[in-house]
């Protein structure tokens, strides 16, 4: 009530009904808005830099799993990178394509939540990796004691002075200044309201708030919840993580594969192509070592198979080349935050001998997930001439692969 009582003006009377109300949020109720579309221009590199990895994980997958819980998480990227955003977080957040600004941004994921059971949005720049639950749990406390909007700040320590041309030109009282964090976090009928209003070149949602008369709950903001701005962030985010040294996370996974021989002068096995008299029949290339390696890896992240990922119904991955497959375990396990820590694929087969390939195959697993050659294990054996591979009606594959988590 007495935040309701600081609105005045004309145009907010409508605005005021929402408030009264608004239903307190519970985590379901609150949505996570996180604006990736930025083009990262000052920190430069390759990608833009929520793409780029921060000890082993992208920055803004980094940012996305800081925000475990919620009721939902909508992810706002750039037109450009809407295939990436697809691949690498498709089916986990909702992905809505940003604008030119970061208003702009903000203003086409809030659109998406209207209508939903949302009561209350975190919007969280993408290029903040390491909030922590503890910042994150104070502005979510604010709106649960009934604040219309509350963000994180840290009150500024440091002398001001006015320069120009090298030189001190004035001093400026640092007295009640604030340096703004995210997440921010407001009612959504009234955030939604004042980007609809126009957002214009406002720096972030706590502005346009203050320019509605709106009060903002300021809560503590953290050092470490640095945005991403220049190159030198990435060092000093890496040093942060590495002090905080969380514990290890170790995961198994196994795969097991088969495929038939069927006509053909050639196979297919772990990336290297072999002369036989006869080929593997499948759907893609039939690379029975690569397809168990691949399954091994997305069982150790419990996120299924390669069926799963790659429909066998779908026509596109018919004769498809199985380092594709294999490419996004390894990528999909480095989303989400694991290495991996070694693999061990074991071919079963009569013919044709894989000792002298063994090498060969190796190197390719490794170049295909990115790891060391000293990580990957390629052996093989026969089946005595027992069961369907003694008959050489077939050649079968076991993986197992480590993953190993925690930072
Ligand atoms: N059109 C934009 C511009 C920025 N952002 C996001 O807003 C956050 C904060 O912006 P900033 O650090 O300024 O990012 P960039 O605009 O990418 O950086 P730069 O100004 O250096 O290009 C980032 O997560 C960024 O991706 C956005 O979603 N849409
Ligand atoms: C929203 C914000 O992170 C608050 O500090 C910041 O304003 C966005 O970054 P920019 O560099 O001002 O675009």
């Amino acid at each position: 009530m007495k935040e309701m009582a600081a609105i005045a003006g004309p145009g907010r009377m409508a605005y005021r009904v929402r408030m009264e109300t608004a239903p307190a949020p519970t985590r379901a109720h609150v949505a996570v808005l996180i604006t990736a579309a930025g083009r990262g221009e000052r920190m430069g590199g390759d990608l833009p830099k929520q793409w780029q990895a921060l000890a082993g994980r992208s920055v803004l997958a980094r940012s996305i799993a800081a925000f475990d819980g919620f009721g939902r998480v909508v992810v706002t990227v750039a037109p450009g990178d809407m295939d990436r955003a697809v691949e690498l977080l498709g089916g986990r957040v909702t992905l809505v394509a940003g604008g030119a600004s970061r208003a702009e941004s903000v203003r086409a994921g809030l659109e998406v939540l209207e209508g939903s059971a949302i009561t209350h949005v975190l919007i969280h720049d993408g290029a903040r990796p390491l909030v922590s639950s503890a910042v994150i749990d104070a502005v979510v406390a604010a709106l649960d004691a009934g604040a219309v909007a509350a963000a994180p700040g840290l009150a500024v320590t440091d002398a001001l002075w006015r320069g120009a041309g090298g030189v001190v030109t004035g001093i400026a009282s640092r007295e009640g200044l604030f340096r703004a964090q995210t997440p921010q976090g407001f009612e959504l009928a009234a955030i939604l309201a004042a980007h609809r209003e126009g957002g214009g070149d406002a720096a972030d949602d706590v502005e346009l708030m203050q320019r509605r008369g709106v009060p903002v709950r300021i809560t503590p903001g953290d050092e470490d919840n640095l945005k991403l701005t220049w190159p030198g962030d990435m060092a000093r985010a890496e040093l942060i993580l590495a002090e905080r040294g969380t514990g290890m996370d170790v995961r198994l996974g196994n795969g097991y594969d088969v495929h038939a021989f069927g006509p053909g002068d050639r196979v297919f096995l772990c990336g290297v192509e072999l002369p036989h008299d006869r080929g593997l029949i499948g759907h893609s290339d039939a690379d029975v070592g690569m397809h168990a390696l691949t399954d091994a890896i997305y069982g150790a992240l419990a996120q299924g198979d390669i069926g799963r990922h790659f429909p066998p119904s779908d026509p596109q991955w018919k004769g498809a080349a199985s380092e594709i497959f294999l490419r996004h375990a390894a990528e999909l396990a480095r989303e989400m935050g694991y290495a991996i820590g070694n693999v061990d694929v074991t071919l079963i087969a009569e013919r044709p001998k894989i000792g002298p390939h063994a090498g060969a195959m190796q190197a390719r697993l490794a170049g295909i997930m990115g790891i060391e050659p000293a990580r990957v294990s390629v052996k093989a054996t026969t089946s005595e001439r027992l069961g369907f591979v003694g008959r050489e009606e077939g050649i079968a594959a076991i993986a197992t692969a480590t993953l190993i988590g925690g930072r």
